[in-house]
């Protein structure tokens, strides 16, 4: 049987990086850490109906430094995400797309949702 080579379609590796794709999956990875997130929630929101020591069990792990390694992921890719939705919101408006225009808004994202992630903490955990 003959083998006939066959165009390949684009993939990762032949693409250039742009920040722009870079948010792209950014935005799907932190889509899908949501919900991870948003189900630890719910398991300490249970663990507080449930009674006194399945909370201080819930506690204690999101209290320990891996737990709120994670919570502070958490809080990052919430706002990444919110971030980059309110992104596509502008797009909705034919606003912003421009080259340039879309980096700076990409650059923007990922500057606010640090800013916001470590005010966040700064507020509610560090300095309390
Ligand atoms: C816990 C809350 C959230 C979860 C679990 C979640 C989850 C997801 C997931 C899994 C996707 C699909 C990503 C993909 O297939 O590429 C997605 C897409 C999207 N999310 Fe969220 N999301 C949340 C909150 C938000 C918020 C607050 C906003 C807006 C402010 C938002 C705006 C969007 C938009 C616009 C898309 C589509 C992006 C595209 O078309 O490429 N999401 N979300």
């Amino acid at each position: 049987m003959t083998v006939r080579s066959r165009p390949l379609s684009p993939h990762l590796q032949i693409y250039r990086f742009t920040i722009t794709m870079a948010m792209s999956i950014i935005h799907r990875a932190t889509g899908i850490a949501n919900y991870v997130g948003t189900a630890l929630l719910v398991l300490w929101l249970a663990a507080a109906a449930w009674g006194a020591e399945p909370l201080n069990l819930v506690n204690a792990i999101y209290g320990s430094w891996f737990g709120q390694l994670v919570l502070f992921g958490y809080t990052w890719s919430l706002f990444h995400h919110m971030l980059g939705g309110l992104r596509h919101f502008v797009w909705d408006f034919a606003e912003m797309m421009e080259p340039g225009q879309r980096e700076a808004m990409a650059w923007a994202t990922l500057a606010a949702s640090i800013v916001l992630t470590l005010l966040v903490w700064t507020v509610f955990v560090w300095v309390r």
